[in-house]
């Protein structure tokens, strides 16, 4: 085997980007906040996915971000470089510039707008992972990319040595299933299967997920890892009731204008700024949605509390 697949298995902070008062994306901030889970002890991060608004940023953003990330964290975390763009060539250029940070595996959604077959999506794919030596990850989100990647291409990306995993952002688990048997088939030893919907993480682990990549891991990373270490000692009966607390939070931070800028204020509160989250992303702005965030991030401090000798 090519790659070391032990530093991909565990939790996985998906990165918000980090903006300055002005919406600029700025690298003292990114810093700051990569140090923030280099602290915590997570894993590793997920940078310019979802959560990190890549598809929302232009290609230059993308690269300052990620240099600020891993000036903290190469060498120290596992980072995992999303690299998805609209056109094939912008994401070979993102490819070749995360491979010159020194990332440890590059990862991408099928498409951004645009309606694609399988067979364009492979092409598209390909030329990524053909661009440099690093082990893909793909990432595979049906709900916002509109690909319901069929499993005769999962198949055959699986085949590809450098393909070693998959973000499974689908709300089935049962495909979740499919994608860790088929996959682990393929290669013959472990493919990573990262659970995507934080809500389910006790499920995906329990169905085959190897490890998470989450939205909300960046306000609570001590709760997944938490979640994550109870798996490891197949202790499902806490950890499902922790589940239900973490959902019990979830559901309170999708209940803002925006996840990203409830989650983005959260942090403001403790001292750790990250601006707000890009338009048309609503960020938090009246004191109804500020109280929401006090009172999310109090109850977060009580669950963390409650479990840690657990
Ligand atoms: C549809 C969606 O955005 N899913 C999120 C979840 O983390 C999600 O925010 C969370 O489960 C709350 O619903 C992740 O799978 C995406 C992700 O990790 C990322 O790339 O930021």
């Amino acid at each position: 085997m090519k790659y070391d697949l032990e530093k991909f298995k565990g939790v996985f902070v998906a990165l918000y980007s980090a903006y300055d008062e002005e919406g600029n994306v700025c690298s003292e901030r990114a810093k700051k906040l990569t140090q923030y889970y280099l602290d915590k002890g997570v894993k590793g991060l997920y940078v310019g996915g979802s959560s990190g608004e890549g598809v929302l940023q232009s290609e230059e953003e993308r690269k300052k971000m990620l240099e600020a990330v891993m000036s903290v964290a190469k060498g120290k975390m596992t980072i995992i470089a999303h690299i998805g763009a609209n056109s094939t060539p912008e994401s070979v250029r993102l490819a070749k510039h995360a491979e010159e940070m020194g990332v440890d595996a590059i990862s991408s959604i099928p498409c951004v707008y645009y309606g694609f077959s399988p067979r364009a999506v492979k092409r598209h794919w390909d030329a990524m992972i053909d661009a440099t030596d690093l082990p893909f990850i793909i990432y595979h989100i049906p709900q916002t990319t509109r690909f319901n990647l069929p499993i005769s291409l999962f198949t055959e990306m699986a085949q590809n040595e450098k393909v070693i995993g998959i973000k499974c952002s689908s709300e089935s688990t049962y495909e979740l299933e499919r994608f860790k048997f088929v996959g682990d088939k393929v290669k013959g030893h472990d493919f990573i299967v990262f659970n995507g919907p934080d809500e389910q993480f006790v499920a995906g682990r329990i169905i085959g997920a190897d490890s998470g990549i989450g939205g909300t891991y960046g306000v609570m990373p001590e709760l997944f890892m938490k979640l994550n270490d109870l798996m490891d000692q197949e202790r499902i009966k806490v950890a499902r009731k922790l589940q239900d607390e973490v959902n019990d939070i979830i559901a309170d931070l999708l209940s803002g204008p925006n996840l990203y800028g409830v989650a983005k204020y959260i942090l403001h509160l403790r001292g750790v700024e990250t601006g707000n989250p890009r338009g048309p992303m609503l960020p938090v702005e009246t004191d109804e949605d500020k109280k929401l965030c006090e009172r999310i991030n109090k109850k977060i401090e009580e669950v963390i509390e409650k479990y840690k000798d657990k």
